[in-house]
């Protein structure tokens, strides 16, 4: 159940389903039970509910959970943003199931015990505005709880922006899949805790849509993981080359050695101007130190030592000198991340890099942040557009797998597929933790694992590394954490592994 599903893919499987022979009333029944269900578990305390229903099936999802709450002996009073006369279809069938009176949607609640927002789901078309809005501001000030009906009103299940104004839900209920607008942000913080339910609709039917977003679980790459085997050396295991900045900057990168050499990767080498040698000999013990003083030395270093991904970018500073280590490292056979100043170097010149990847038969990951996604590719992608959807763009534009950073991050192949995360604690955002991030891809990379996998298997042990540790965390905490998360993905050797990416 990774998939993700936009409010359009949702409603041609609704449809499919229909066809299939379930009508939409009967999806409704399960639907508006669901909720209720969710509501007598989680709130079995309630007494007075309050149950906000709009003009279109998400109302009817709120008739039928009415329902089922007066049944089960919890005071509940509708409120319908339109008579009933005026509601049609399934939502129509539901309003006539529930017999009691319907009051007129206002912004006089009180103060029910609970209240459930079946105001507007996956049908949102517009910006909310007018009495509507004042609804919503209503539920949200009046300090009852809230749970939603398949996404807090106001939400595009899209795209997770706030359309206008929206609900900020205790929990939301929603059903067959979650879509992105639950995972990407804001959206997901004002769904609260999301609970997903089955209505009926099997596997089989969603499988026909072809979704191409997915949640970032590990069901989505745990199969493409790298396997090790007891009669392989460490050179099998591939190896990581990391760029390093001079000799005042060669923290970041020993960040990215340290979460490279401990994802595995047989090999790490630090690839150092000549001024950072002596800083960095003292600092590392298991990964190598090779001298490169020019992008040449580097082509040079890539072949002999036959290093089988690279990292460059943290900490090696923004100009001249990093873009042209950028192309000469893009000609190699090497997998690359390109992180932090290997982007930034390329702002206002961006076509020069996307010339370079676009002929590129290599895997190539590149990891901006909001501030880099948006220096690097200013006037290449739409204006608007979500954080998924511009991540799509740039991994076409770019030919490369693009994974664009934050509470939220999102990574997108140039085929179009795309995976949302939703595991990274607040206390992640801190200095150096996406350093540790490339050393991670490139420990993959170089293990033989596909570049969209990688990525996506790169943010979710990130953000569960984080996750683990809990608050207090600095990025040098990170890498010793990856063990205990590594051991649940270990599996065996098959003869048709890779033995590395070249
Ligand atoms: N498989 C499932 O997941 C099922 C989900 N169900 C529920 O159905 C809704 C989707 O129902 P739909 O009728 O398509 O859409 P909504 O109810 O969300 O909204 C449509 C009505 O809302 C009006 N609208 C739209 N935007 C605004 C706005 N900004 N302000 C005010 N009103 C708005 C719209 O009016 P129009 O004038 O645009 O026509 C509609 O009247 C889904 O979310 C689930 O809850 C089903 O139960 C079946 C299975
Ligand atoms: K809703």
């Amino acid at each position: 159940m990774i998939e993700l599903l936009t409010p359009t893919e949702m409603q041609r499987v609704d449809r499919l389903a229909i066809a299939d022979g379930s009508p939409g009333i009967a999806l409704m029944e399960r639907a508006g039970a669901q909720v209720a269900e969710a509501i007598l578990r989680h709130f079995a305390g309630a007494r007075d509910v309050l149950v906000l229903c709009g003009s279109g099936n998400n109302g009817g999802d709120g008739f039928i959970a009415a329902r089922h709450l007066a049944e089960a002996g919890m005071h509940v009073r509708v409120m319908s943003a339109v008579a009933r006369e005026a509601l049609a279809g399934d939502a129509a069938l539901a309003a006539q199931a529930w017999s009691a009176p319907l009051e007129r949607l206002s912004t006089d609640h009180g103060r029910p015990d609970l209240i459930v927002d079946a105001l507007l789901g996956a049908g949102l078309r517009r910006d909310v505005a007018g009495p509507l809005a004042a609804v919503i501001d209503a539920v949200n000030t009046s300090g009852s709880p809230v749970v939603a009906v398949d996404l807090p009103s106001g939400i595009d299940g899209a795209t997770g922006a706030i359309r206008g104004c929206a609900i900020q839900a205790r929990q939301t209920v929603t059903f067959v899949r979650c879509k992105p607008g639950h995972f990407l942000l804001p959206g997901r913080e004002l769904c609260g805790e999301r609970l997903l339910f089955d209505i009926g609709i099997s596997d089989a039917t969603v499988d026909e849509i072809g979704a191409g977003t997915f949640a970032n679980r590990p069901t989505l790459w745990q199969a493409h993981w790298p396997a090790i085997a007891h009669d392989r050396h460490k050179y099998d295991r591939g190896h990581v080359g990391v760029v390093t900045g001079g000799a005042t900057a060669t923290g970041a990168a020993r960040l990215a050695i340290r979460g490279a050499f401990r994802t595995g990767a047989g090999l790490v080498t630090a690839l150092a101007p000549a001024e950072a040698a002596f800083v960095l000999a003292p600092a590392l013990e298991g990964p190598m130190l090779r001298i490169a003083d020019t992008a040449d030395d580097l082509q040079k270093l890539v072949a002999e030592r036959k290093i089988s991904a690279v990292v460059i970018g943290p900490g090696t500073g923004v100009g001249e000198g990093t873009r042209k280590n950028v192309l000469g490292i893009l000609a190699t056979d090497a997998a690359v991340v390109l992180d932090a100043d290997a982007l930034t170097s390329f702002e206002g010149e961006a076509s020069l890099l996307l010339a370079a990847l676009r002929q590129r038969p290599r895997p190539t990951v590149l990891t901006p942040h909001a501030g880099e996604f948006h220096r690097l590719f200013r006037g290449l992608l739409p204006d608007a557009g979500s954080k998924l959807d511009l991540c799509r763009h740039a991994a076409r534009q770019a030919n490369a797998v693009v994974l664009f950073k934050g509470a939220d991050s999102v990574v997108a192949a140039p085929d179009g597929r795309a995976s949302i995360a939703d595991n990274a604690p607040p206390w992640l955002a801190t200095a150096g933790a996406g350093d540790v991030l490339t050393g991670i891809i490139a420990g993959l990379l170089a293990q033989g694992m596909p570049a969209f996998e990688a990525a996506s298997a790169a943010v979710w042990i990130h953000g569960k590394a984080a996750a683990d540790f809990g608050p207090g965390l600095i990025a040098e905490d990170l890498p010793d954490q990856l063990p205990s998360i590594l051991r649940s993905f270990v599996r065996p050797w098959r003869d048709d592994d890779p033995l590395r990416v070249d």
